[in-house]
């Protein structure tokens, strides 16, 4: 197969899909890597670092697109990528389509097969490809939030530790998944006092065990949050209902009780975000103000820590894409149901129930498109 490696474009977006170590890997198996000029730049990885291990440099994205079977990407198709996108070839990255119906009808319409990195799923539950940028995301939203409770960065001036003879801030994580916990772990390494939410009463009882004692998990409720947000000074939102929208936990009346120069910091923004007056934003303008509170809503956290990011997503992502190289999409897809839980549109049909489901369109349930 001719596997393509696409440089990022969304804004200061430096990660790569695949590192020099992956193409080597891609070679072994005997498939041809092409890589755009300078993809892996921004991940300290130059073309002759990807030369010297077997792939051939390209020039555009145009000529990726037009000769890969499989074209890799860390961050979903932009706009300008949706006419080169073409008709049975596989586009193998993050898409979070529940949240981006424009996205979703242009690769309804490309007739591509789009195989989703966050939706593809273990049977114990997990993510695999979605959990090490969540820890990324997770360890970042507090450092941000912490920054932007700087009075300079329009905060309201509170060290999340405090000093001794003054009380620390209190975090709100609501979600107390892979970016909850990294976030928690964070905030309380820092001496903040921290409050995790989640629905899942087992997740409450393991964070629990595992967490130290300035860290109180509770069940998550709209009561629960809406006293909690009086005391906030920071809050994580990072709620999760896999491919699907992010419910809206924290509507803008809810804003009225919090401290003015609070941060939310909305990591699930992704997926359309868990607080009512999130908009996506970019690392070039990261932050606005609603009411008085500080909104940090970047949708591609871990692009900012792209040495790290690059590394830890590739680890994820290599096994999988060898997979689906070796055996091609279909067959991959039938010999592991990890793979086909990422099918979310294939020949122009919306296989992910929770994106037919958020835009109103058909359903197609995998088996048919396997069949
Ligand atoms: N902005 C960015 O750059 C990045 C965003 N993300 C996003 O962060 C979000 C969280 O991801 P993960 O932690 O990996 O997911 P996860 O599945 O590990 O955790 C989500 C948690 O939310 C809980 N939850 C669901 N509904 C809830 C509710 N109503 N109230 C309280 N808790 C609820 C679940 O029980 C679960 O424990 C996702 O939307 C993901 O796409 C992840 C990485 C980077
Ligand atoms: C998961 C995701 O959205 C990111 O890593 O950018
Ligand atoms: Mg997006």
């Amino acid at each position: 197969m001719i596997v393509g490696i696409l440089k990022e474009i969304k804004v200061l977006e430096n990660r790569v899909a695949m590192t020099p170590a992956g193409v080597e890997v891609m070679v072994h198996n005997k498939h041809t890597v092409l890589v755009e000029n300078n993809a892996g730049v921004g991940s300290g990885f130059t073309n002759e670092e990807y030369v010297a291990a077997g792939a051939t440099i390209v020039e555009t994205p145009a000529e990726v697109y037009a000769k890969s079977d499989m074209v890799m990407h860390v961050k979903e198709p932009q706009p300008q990528e949706y006419d080169m996108i073409r008709k049975d070839q596989i586009v193998f990255t993050y898409l979070h389509l529940a949240a981006d119906e424009p996205q979703t009808k242009a690769l309804m319409k490309a007739g591509s097969i789009n195989i989703a990195y966050e939706t593809i799923q273990k049977a114990d539950g997990s993510l695999p490809l979605l959990t090490p940028m969540s820890e990324v995301a997770g360890r970042m939203a507090t450092i941000q939030g912490a920054m932007h409770l700087a009075m300079p960065a329009g905060g309201r001036g509170v060290l999340l530790g405090g000093v001794p003879g003054v009380e620390p801030a209190t975090v709100i994580v609501i979600g107390g998944g892979i970016v909850g916990i990294n976030a928690a772990k964070m905030a309380c390494g820092l001496g903040a006092k921290v409050y995790m939410l989640d629905t899942n009463l087992d997740r409450l009882r393991y964070l629990s065990d595992v967490m130290p004692a300035n860290c109180i998990p509770v069940m998550s409720s709209k009561p629960k949050l809406r006293e909690l947000m009086a005391e906030a000074d920071l809050v994580i939102g990072a709620v999760l209902i896999p491919g699907a929208k992010a419910p809206k936990l924290i509507t803008r009346d809810m804003l009225s009780v919090m401290k003015k120069g609070s941060v939310l910091v909305d990591v699930a923004i992704d997926q359309g975000g868990c607080f009512e007056t999130s908009k996506a934003t970019t690392h070039a303008e990261p932050t606005y103000e609603v009411d008085g509170i500080v909104h940090y809503c970047v949708a591609n956290m871990p692009g900012a820590y792209a040495k790290t990011s690059t590394l830890a997503l590739t680890n994820a992502t290599l096994p999988y894409a060898v997979q689906i190289a070796n055996k091609g999409w279909k067959k991959a897809c039938q010999e592991n149901k990890e793979i086909a839980l990422g099918l979310n549109v294939v020949h122009g049909k919306v296989t992910f129930e929770a994106v037919a489901e958020a835009f109103g369109l058909d359903y197609t349930p995998i088996a048919s498109v396997l069949a």
